[in-house]
């Protein structure tokens, strides 16, 4: 697929069915998101790949999110459908270190974003699609340890992969001009 076609027509899906990205095509996933702009190489950044019966288990650990947080039982609901969503769920992880005086936190969680968005668009490159989803349950104390979350980490993602129930139009091209200025 072109590149430019892919960053001006990309659009998530929340469809998702099998077959989800393995192997290589996993792989290239990955090493895009390794391949994000990262100042001063840090890769702040971990991934947990989530498929099958970790699904149960991320699906038990978003329930204990909903109780911990209060959420009420339509969030339980929610829970059990986010968890199962999809084949495959990569949760992306920013690794946030505040003692570094030359990248600041802030720069540090960018780099997660641009790191979760290159998994997008390489998904979408191999014919597959994905949406990005967070929710207030990624602050959930059981989750965050289940990731391995250190107190300054952040979850950024519960990134959905798989392939298009049913394909989606192609986004528009939008009007740029209310968004940018000179200087
Ligand atoms: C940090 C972040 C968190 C998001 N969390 C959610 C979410 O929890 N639920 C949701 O429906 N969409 C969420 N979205 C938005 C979708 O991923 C998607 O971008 C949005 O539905 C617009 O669709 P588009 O990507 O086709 O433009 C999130 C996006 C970002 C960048």
């Amino acid at each position: 697929m072109d590149a430019l076609e892919l960053l001006l027509t990309r659009r998530s899906n929340k469809k998702l069915v099998a077959p989800a990205p393995q192997g290589e095509q996993l792989d290239n996933i990955l090493q895009a998101a390794l391949h994000a702009p990262d100042h001063g190489r840090l890769t702040p950044y971990r991934f947990v790949i989530i498929e099958k019966q970790g699904q149960d288990v991320l699906e038990q650990l978003l329930q204990s999110a909903v109780e911990e947080l209060n959420q009420g039982e339509e969030r339980k609901k929610k829970a059990t459908d986010v968890s199962h969503r999809a084949p495959m769920i990569i949760a992306v992880i920013a690794k946030i270190n505040n003692e570094i005086g030359k990248v600041p936190g802030w720069e540090q969680m960018l780099t997660a974003g641009c790191a979760t968005y290159a998994m997008q668009l390489a998904a979408n490159a191999q014919g597959f699609d994905n949406v990005w989803v967070s929710g207030p349950w990624i602050d959930g104390s059981e989750l965050r340890q289940a990731f391995g979350c250190e107190a300054q980490d952040k979850v950024i993602a519960l990134l959905m992969l798989g392939t298009a129930e049913q394909k989606l139009e192609k986004a528009k091209i939008h009007d740029v001009s209310p968004y940018v200025s000179y200087l």
